[in-house]
């Protein structure tokens, strides 16, 4: 019996959690079923867990090693009780589970569950799994006897702010000899919950595969199983219905959608195992989770030892599945799966098979493949910085936009597409699209028709940085370094004879001059061949980092600053009234004209100038004089 059996304590529930609990309990949303199967996944792994820890100590199954998820409906009592003999809590394991939400990003999923008109996908992908039971329950109890202890404790709540924690009382403790029992006191409106053929509807739907038998206990205390309970991995290909792998993907990934993507395959020889593997169609949720983790669960003959055992690298994190082993050793420990060449050869296998099918899908189904790229595309990028094995097939698996097509184009097309003389492929960071397309470093490139890749995801900013090429075409940036495109022929040949930038001794002085007047704020001011029909443009040295990428750092207050490069157009009006001005003799308005072109390429960078109010003064100051001069 308990130690401590003094009277029950209460507790607060955090901040979080009572928010919501509060949404659960006054839920509007109409498919409630989803609870019956977050408790039934929390039983099963609550046998995995002591399956698992049972390898190293055996003694913790002895006396009831079969374990088992039972669901007991009680019309008499309207209550429905799912139990389990897994691993069990302690005291101190129900307060820190059912009191606290312990993932971060909760105030971000909350946002999101209120303004989520189909909230319900939700719920079981961010692991609010056991408050979902108030949907359909108005008083939850559970009693709980982890393995290895010698108490049973009772968590009692009604939602509300809190709940109570109590020793178990005789009769408790006997019918909880080991793991969970979770007694929910249903609403009125959750009586169906009590109906035997409504409880086998919803196992079979969503709990099918959970690999634990699912028993469902009738009014004379019969138990019969109502789950298939097999490891669909380890069946044939040619016994599996594409029905199969969606409740399988469903159950194994707590999703609701239908996967985009399937790989079920075995691998035999030196080392043996099954895969089963899923691409999600909608993105999980935990997907910009800063820790990167992936879900691929790790089984070692059909026990389940991990889904922490990074299988995949964190660029293919929103893949989800299952691998079982048939050689590595049950009692793997961390040190054991981070070292263990079995494994590292197990990771590199699978991402190379990820990516080939994702290869095989963009070539079968270039529609299908357009969906996944559209929600992983910029998950999977991460691969362009990290992953150098794999770069090239990463390249090639990237869809871009671009300025010559309105859906996305792989580099495979835009190779395809060069212009004659062409060696490089172009691209520009930025934030927008739009912003991009009506960026003045496009317009050279413009007037050759050359294509150009627009990248807005934040981590173009950084695969960028790294030399990258493909099929012998380096990339470059068209705000960066220096730009030859002299040899690529003009779409208007005759309209426009190209000209090498001008060096006369007058654009000389124009450049010195404007150099003078701004100073510092820029590392060197230089005639450009990427500018047509702007005054300038703001560019980056070509050893320097890109300036999307200076933009990000110098945001997030991690260094950038380094100065860039004032390009002009030399051919333009406002840049040749230079000219005039200086021979004038009239040094302020090269200062005000200088620091205006300086201010306009910032504002065509989406920046605002460094001086907003010294900008308008100066630019009204100029109309003023030029009204005057004109009058
Ligand atoms: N039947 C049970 N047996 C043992 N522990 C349980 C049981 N049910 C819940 N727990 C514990 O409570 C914790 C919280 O459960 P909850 O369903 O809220 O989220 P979760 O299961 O951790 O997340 P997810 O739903 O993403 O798997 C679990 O992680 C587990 O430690």
């Amino acid at each position: 019996m308990n130690g401590d059996t003094g009277s029950a304590q209460t507790h607060q529930f955090q901040a979080e959690v009572a928010e919501l609990l509060n949404l659960m309990v006054h839920s509007v949303y109409s498919e409630t079923d989803v609870f019956l199967r977050e408790l039934i996944s929390n039983a099963s792994d609550a046998c995995d867990k002591i399956r698992y820890e049972a390898i190293a100590r055996p003694e913790l199954l002895a006396g009831d090693d079969k374990l088992a998820i039972r669901l007991i409906p009680d019309s008499a009592a309207k209550t429905l009780t799912i139990a389990d003999n897994g691993i069990g809590m302690d005291r101190q394991e129900l307060i820190d589970n059912l009191g606290t939400v312990a993932r971060s990003g909760t105030k971000a999923f909350l946002q999101g569950l209120k303004d989520a008109k189909e909230g319900l996908g939700l719920i079981g992908q961010f692991g609010v799994g056991f408050y979902s039971a108030f949907m359909v329950a108005d008083r939850i109890e559970v009693v709980s006897h982890k393995a290895g202890t010698s108490e049973t404790w009772v968590w009692i709540s009604a939602g509300g702010a809190g709940y109570e924690v109590a020793a178990a009382s005789d009769e408790q403790a006997k019918a909880v000899p080991r793991g969970t029992r979770i007694v929910l006191h249903l609403k009125e409106d959750a009586a169906r919950y009590l109906q035997a053929f409504e409880l086998e509807r919803i196992v079979r739907a969503y709990s099918d595969h959970i690999l634990f038998p699912i028993e469902l206990v009738d009014d004379k205390g019969e138990a019969r199983q109502v789950n298939a309970a097999s490891a669909l991995w380890q069946r044939a290909k040619s016994e599996v219905t594409t029905e199969d792998y969606t409740q399988a993907y469903r159950s194994i990934a707590m999703a609701f959608d239908e996967p985009a993507l399937t790989l079920h395959y075995k691998v035999e020889g030196r080392q043996s195992y099954a895969v089963l593997l899923f691409v999600p169609t909608t993105p999980p949720f935990d997907l910009s989770d800063p820790a990167r983790k992936g879900r691929v669960k790790l089984y070692v003959r059909r026990v389940f030892i991990t889904d922490d055992a990074d299988l995949l690298p964190a660029y293919l994190r929103f893949v989800r599945g299952v691998v079982d082993s048939e050689d590595l050793p049950l009692n793997l420990s961390r040190e054991m799966l981070q070292n263990n060449p079995q494994v590292k050869q197990i990771r590199s296998g699978l991402a190379t098979r990820v990516l080939n099918e994702l290869e095989g899908l963009a070539t079968k189904d270039a529609d299908a493949f357009a969906k996944v790229w559209g929600a992983f595309g910029p998950i999977v990028k991460e691969g362009l910085y990290e992953d150098h094995e794999r770069r090239a097939q990463l390249l090639a698996l990237t869809r871009f936009s671009t300025t010559a097509s309105d859906t996305l184009r792989s580099l495979k097309e835009y190779v395809a597409d060069l212009k004659p003389n062409q060696t490089e492929i172009y691209y520009l960071v930025g934030d927008s699209i739009d912003r991009l397309k009506s960026n003045p470093k496009l317009e050279a490139a413009r007037a050759r028709g050359v294509e150009v890749l627009l990248l807005t995801d934040p981590i173009d900013a950084f695969w960028t940085m790294m030399p990258q090429e493909f099929e012998g075409k380096p990339l470059k940036s068209l705000s960066q370094g220096d730009l030859d495109f002299g040899l690529i022929p003009l779409l208007d040949e005759a309209g426009a004879k190209e000209e090498k930038p001008s060096s006369s001794d007058e654009d000389q002085a124009i450049l010195t001059a404007v150099k003078e007047a701004l100073g510092d704020q820029i590392s060197e001011v230089r005639a450009s061949q990427r500018l047509t029909e702007s005054a300038a443009c703001l560019v980056a040295s070509a050893q320097g980092r890109d300036r999307e990428l200076e933009r990000l750092l110098a945001r997030q207050n991690r260094g950038g600053g380094a100065k860039p490069i004032l390009e002009l157009n030399m051919k333009h009006e406002l840049v040749r009234m230079l000219a005039t001005a200086q021979s004038a003799g009239c040094g302020d308005d090269v200062k005000d004209i200088a620091a205006l072109l300086l201010d306009q390429a910032h504002i065509l960078d989406g920046e605002v100038p460094a001086d907003p109010a010294g900008f308008a003064k100066r630019l009204n100051a100029l109309i003023v004089r030029g009204f005057r001069a004109g009058a």
